[in-house]
């Protein structure tokens, strides 16, 4: 529980101030993060990157003149672990100590990640494992895009072969199923270069079959899969913000846990190997038939002279509020789609959905209609741009009937 909650109000920020400056003399950098993560073998976020939670608290008298004691215990990924007790009169000071240090000494484990595919989320999630101080090797179709990893301390191999001969294990985003079964299948692939001991984890955005596909080439070479696909777009990928929707070899979940966890705010298991690229779809299939009524709605205000800024608001103040619409509505609005989750994506997404509901006979006439209206949108030469582009196939939809 951060401390904010459990000391008395009027002296919140006088006890957390002071307590940030003593660990200052510290720590030159404390983090402001409060997620509390479980240390790990792997090499992670830096030593002196601390976060404070509350560990115990006593307030004998409700009013400020009442002594307090207060205890806040940080923990670094690296294993440092510090107490420090805050206590006094609050009428007239505080006094802080640090009271204890711990060094908690691991194992440190010498793994290697690799990472194919540095497109608009493997970039940022490879920049994030480097600066957390994993050793990473990359690897992308467009050698240019290794540049920047490369200045930050990657080392760069020429194929997804030697990429996964090199590491323990390698990462894979990728932008559709023919690009993650060529880099893991193909000549040259990931398969040719992994072995016993050694992890394939796919974060793509793929359909059950091509999931199974690639997990049967890496199981076949003795090596442990994992799907991982994400949901979270450009900005959660740079903040280390991710949801991974895993399923595949226990222990490869397990073992790269603490790397899911520098790139994500979650993790689920699901269970067998298809069940993440599943989850992953419905999730999609439900976030692109959003994004299409959205736009139905950003339209119709406008034409019934209402302001559609005014609709983003009121949206956003509702029962059917979404980060998403708070996000994108207001460039919407603008006309501007910075591209975070193309739209050709989007597209590849709810076609896959689609092909699932249809293997299981469920019908899904509303991502069917928005499927069609993402191919409108993709015809119009709008791949490229953002996913809530959409609206623009919705306007020339508007002025063909008009
Ligand atoms: N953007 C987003 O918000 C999110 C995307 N996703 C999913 O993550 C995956 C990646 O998305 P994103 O980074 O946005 O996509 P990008 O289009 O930015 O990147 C795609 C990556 O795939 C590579 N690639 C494409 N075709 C091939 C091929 N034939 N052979 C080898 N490499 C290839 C690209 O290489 P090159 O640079 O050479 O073109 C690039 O590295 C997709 O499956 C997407 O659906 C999931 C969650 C959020
Ligand atoms: O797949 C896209 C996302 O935003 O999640």
């Amino acid at each position: 529980m951060p401390s904010t909650l459990l000391a008395k109000p009027n002296i919140n920020n006088l006890l957390s101030a002071t307590a940030m400056a003593l660990c200052s003399a510290f720590c030159p950098r404390i983090s402001t993060n409060f997620r509390p993560k479980p240390f790990s073998s792997f090499p992670s976020k830096p030593l002196l990157s601390l976060s404070f939670k509350v560990f115990s608290s006593q307030a004998t008298d409700a009013s400020s003149q009442g002594p307090l004691i207060l205890m806040l215990k940080s923990e670094s990924k690296t294993g440092l672990t510090c107490f420090i007790s805050v206590y006094g009169t609050i009428a007239t000071r505080c006094y802080l100590t640090l009271t204890m240090i711990m060094l908690n000494v691991t194992d440190k484990f010498s793994g290697r990640v690799g990472f194919l595919g540095l497109g608009i989320m493997g970039s940022p999630m490879a920049q994030n494992l480097i600066k957390a101080g994993c050793d990473v090797i990359v690897w992308n179709r467009t050698k240019s895009k290794c540049d920047p990893l490369i200045s930050l301390g990657a080392k760069y191999s020429s194929s997804p072969e030697e990429v996964a001969a090199n590491c323990d294990v390698t990462f894979a985003m990728l932008a559709d199923p023919e690009s993650a079964i060529d880099v893991a299948c193909g000549k040259n692939g990931a398969v040719s270069g992994i072995g016993p001991g050694k992890g394939y984890v796919d974060i793509s955005t793929v359909d059950v079959a091509t999931s199974k596909l690639i997990n049967e080439h890496i199981k076949a070479r003795g090596a442990l899969f994992l799907e991982a696909p994400v949901s979270g777009s450009k900005k959660p990928a740079e903040d280390g913000q991710l949801i991974f929707l895993t399923a595949g070899d226990r222990s490869l979940y397990e073992l790269v846990s603490p790397l899911l966890d520098i790139l994500g705010k979650s993790r689920f298991y699901l269970g067998e190997v298809g069940n993440g690229a599943a989850m992953k779809l419905v999730v999609n299939m439900i976030m692109g038939s959003m994004m299409a009524s959205f736009s139905e709605g950003i339209l119709l205000s406008k034409k019934v002279g209402l302001d559609p800024s005014v609709l983003v608001e009121v949206v956003s103040q509702g029962a059917i509020s979404a980060p998403m619409y708070s996000l994108k509505g207001p460039s919407m609005v603008k006309s501007q789609y910075p591209t975070a989750f193309p739209l050709k994506h989007q597209q590849k997404d709810l076609r896959l959905a689609l092909g699932l509901a249809e293997s299981v006979s469920q019908s899904t006439p509303i991502a069917a209609a928005a499927n069609e209206l993402y191919k409108v949108a993709k015809s119009y030469g709008l791949s490229d741009e953002d996913f809530s582009a959409v609206i623009e196939a919705l306007k020339a939809k508007s002025q063909d009937t008009a």
